[in-house]
């Protein structure tokens, strides 16, 4: 099954052509990597997806229903969580309110419930405190719950991103650059709790420069160069194909 689709999606900034008429499919369960030299377009093609830019041209699709002038926030109602590629936690806030805050549609908001269903909104509040801890446990950061964010480390945030995006239970993740800044020991803390979500039914697309990190963890690749696709395949299979090794001879070192 599809979870996500782009048709022919394309995105002009004045004369420039970030995303050129990009189509693929994610199957579902699958962790699909995008990679690409740098300016060929991958962070465009995330912001399309996850609907904080608008497509020029072209149909997005999330779980069959064509969300191509759907807002960010309903897109993420519908099952896709997306991580940046600097996180920014707040930092003055604990670990465990930033998890908090990630939360969808709680009743607790809706000024009225307070006053009719005060004990539904406890119940809610303390499932989604235990939820919080347990993502914080997830990605080995429950000991830091009542820390302030600011004590983290770049890897660390990333944790927490990832962390903080399970909250919303989406179906599709899109994670852009998450190996950036992370030291070794944190990247296999990464990793394994990335196969782990995925082998609980998550569906992964991510941008990564980190070729080790992608063969490792990618099922598929999709290349991306000058906004468009350049070819797919295993991540052994575009490792050895002559056109990307091209691609990023030719393209601005990282
Ligand atoms: N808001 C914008 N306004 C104008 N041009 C933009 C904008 N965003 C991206 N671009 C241009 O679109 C092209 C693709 O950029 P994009 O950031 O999507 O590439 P990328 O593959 O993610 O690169 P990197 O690996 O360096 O992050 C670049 O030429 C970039 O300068």
């Amino acid at each position: 099954m599809t979870v996500l689709e782009a048709r022919n999606v394309s995105k002009r900034f004045g004369g420039i052509a970030a995303v050129d008429g990009m189509s693929f499919a994610v199957a579902s369960g699958e962790i699909l990597g995008l990679i690409g030299p740098n300016g060929a377009g991958k962070t465009t093609m995330f912001d399309l997806l996850a609907g904080s830019v608008a497509a020029s041209s072209g149909e997005i699709r999330l779980m069959g229903q064509d969300v191509t002038r759907a807002p960010a926030h309903r897109r993420l109602a519908g099952g896709m969580g997306r991580t940046f590629q600097i996180p920014r936690p707040f930092p003055e806030l604990s670990l465990i309110d930033n998890m908090l805050l990630a939360r969808q549609d709680q009743t607790g908001e809706r000024l009225w419930a307070n006053f009719t269903a005060p004990r539904r909104i406890a119940a809610e509040e303390r499932a989604a405190r235990d939820k919080a801890l347990a993502l914080l446990d997830l990605v080995a950061l429950r000991r830091l719950a009542d820390e302030p964010a600011r004590v983290l480390s770049g890897g660390q945030r990333k944790l927490l991103e990832l962390a903080r995006v399970m909250m919303a239970d989406p179906k599709v993740v899109l994670l852009d650059e998450p190996a950036a800044g992370v030291n070794p020991t944190l990247l296999e803390v990464l990793i394994d709790r990335i196969r782990e979500i995925n082998a609980s039914g998550v569906t992964f697309v991510l941008i990564e420069h980190n070729i080790d990190m992608v063969s490792r963890l990618c099922h598929r690749v999709l290349v991306m160069a000058s906004g468009s696709l350049l070819c797919e395949g295993t991540p052994q299979e575009v490792a050895r194909d002559p056109r990307v090794i091209e691609a990023y001879l030719g393209g601005t070192p990282a």
